[in-house]
């Protein structure tokens, strides 16, 4: 008699503008998970495999037409879903994605204006049938995650962007968050860290 199939895993990511707190609370959350005894695959995109890496250089650093960029997000996507996340998920694991395809939806739809059925259609092409379980998106407004990044790092091309850009991107996010059917939960990533930890754990309670 063949071993039973695994239960698919759960697909969760992690989402906001640049600064609004999201790298910073992913290791919580693994913990959450592993304390609960799920076997976590931690991971990002643009990247996840080498060669998604590879194309997340050249997105984060090289100037390109906009249709370029949600190319090589998607392609770098397809690779992450056939090499890292399609395998994982069939295992049982649970993904953790810094950031997945609403982030094309954010950035190059309403932060650049691609129109959004051009990103419809590569999502539909590269994952049909395939959304996050849960996707945490960390709110907040432009001026902290701006004095956020400003704290901490080398501006990146993104990061480099202007307020009005940023402000394009968090109203493509909330636009989705309201539309998602509960799929997107708002986390209020102005407060404290530690209250910031009680909403994931709150958004996560139903999947323990
Ligand atoms: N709730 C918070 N309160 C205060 N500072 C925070 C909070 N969350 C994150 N930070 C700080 O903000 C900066 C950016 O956070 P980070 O998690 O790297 O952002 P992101 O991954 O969303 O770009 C870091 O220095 C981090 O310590
Ligand atoms: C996944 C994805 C990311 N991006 C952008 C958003 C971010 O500015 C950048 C990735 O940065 P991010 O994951 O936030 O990395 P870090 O915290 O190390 O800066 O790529 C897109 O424009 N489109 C996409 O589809």
């Amino acid at each position: 008699m063949s071993a039973p199939m695994p239960t698919r895993g759960r697909f969760i990511t992690f989402e906001g503008i640049d600064g609004a707190g999201k790298s910073t609370h992913i290791g919580f959350v693994t913990g959450l998970l592993q304390d609960a005894g799920k076997n976590v695959v931690s991971t990002r995109e643009p990247g996840g495999t080498p060669l998604g890496e590879k194309l997340r250089t050249l997105l984060l650093h090289e100037k390109m037409d906009v249709g370029t960029e949600a190319l090589l997000a998607f392609a770098s996507r397809r690779e992450h879903l056939a090499q890292v996340i399609g395998p994982a998920l069939g295992r049982g694991d649970w993904v953790l994605s810094d950031r997945f395809t609403d982030a094309s939806f954010a950035y190059q739809g309403g932060g650049r204006g691609l129109p959004l059925p051009k990103l419809e259609a590569l999502e539909q092409w590269v994952h049909p049938g395939l959304q996050p379980d849960l996707t945490l998106l960390f709110d907040v407004p432009l001026e902290v995650a701006r004095e956020r990044l400003d704290a901490t790092r080398t501006l990146d091309k993104f990061e480099s962007e202007e307020a009005a850009f940023f402000e394009r991107c968090r109203n493509e996010y909330l636009r989705r968050a309201q539309e998602s059917g509960g799929r997107i939960v708002v986390v209020d990533s102005t407060r404290s860290i530690e209250e910031v930890r009680a909403q994931l754990k709150a958004a996560l309670e139903k999947f323990l």
